[in-house]
């Protein structure tokens, strides 16, 4: 059970991360629908700059996406669930893979989506995602499908569910290592983390967090939950991280 998280915190001291659909954003009916606001892209910037740079936005996006949505800001922005990376100086890292299986899912799931229409598929190159928001007559065989695919190749994929969505996501993509490998480097180290995200991805996150001493924070209602804060909407997540700006030096 999570308990509403404290208005006040040494917020200074903290290694922030942020996912990015559902926690920063609204949900949209199509992955392309989404953009960032105003009030977010400023938040974003003064907490950077308040932060002394340990900010990260960690998400299930491609890397590409990510810098698109929040161009120009310098971030650190974390692709694919911790596949990919950018640091906020420019710096590119990103996992290797297998690049047989990747062709095959990617061409077989194209295939898909053309004999389902409104499924879309994201070949996000270290996960395959399929979205039925906008064909819930077709989340079954998504599902089917999606199932049958992990069974083949369940040594190097994982399959989860998102919001209207199903995914393989290669075991390299794992919100929680991501976290931990930045909180080994400069300027997240020796900080305390806090992380808040609204989605089952960010479970994987929430122990890494919780064994560091540090804040983890789900976002809505969620029947089970390894986090111990709750925010209840994106508003509150947005008027929280607001509050802590105003009591931080420029
Ligand atoms: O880790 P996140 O930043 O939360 O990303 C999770 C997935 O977000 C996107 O899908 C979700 O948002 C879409 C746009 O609002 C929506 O149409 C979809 O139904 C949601 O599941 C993104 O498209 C995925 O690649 C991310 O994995």
């Amino acid at each position: 059970m999570q308990t509403p998280l404290p208005s006040a915190l040494a917020f200074s001291n903290i290694a922030l991360f942020l996912d990015f659909d559902g926690t920063l954003v609204p949900i949209a009916s199509h992955p392309d629908a989404v953009t960032l606001p105003h009030r977010q892209r400023s938040l974003l910037s003064k907490l950077q700059t308040q932060l002394k740079g340990a900010l990260a936005v960690i998400s299930g996006r491609r890397l590409a996406d990510l810098e698109r949505l929040t161009a120009p800001l310098p971030l650190t922005l974390v692709g694919c669930h911790g596949a990919q990376r950018r640091d906020s100086d420019g710096t590119r890292h990103a996992e290797r893979l297998e690049p047989e299986a990747v062709a095959y899912l990617g061409a077989f799931l194209a295939e898909f989506t053309q004999q389902h229409p409104g499924t879309v598929f994201e070949d996000k190159t270290y996960a395959f995602t399929l979205h039925y928001r906008q064909a819930p007559q077709h989340e079954r065989a998504c599902r089917d499908t999606m199932t049958r695919l992990w069974h083949a190749y369940r040594d190097t994929y994982q399959l989860t569910e998102g919001k209207c969505l199903l995914e393989l996501r290669h075991h390299t993509c794992h919100k929680g290592r991501a976290v931990q490998r930045l909180l080994d480097a400069p300027p997240f180290r020796r900080r305390i983390p806090l992380f808040i995200g609204d989605d089952r991805t960010d479970e994987d996150a929430f122990p890494v967090v919780n064994a560091r001493g540090g804040f983890s924070v789900r976002v809505g209602e969620a029947a089970q939950s390894q986090a111990t804060y709750r925010l209840d909407s994106i508003e509150e997540v947005l008027s929280w991280l607001e509050h802590q700006t105003r009591s931080m030096p420029p």
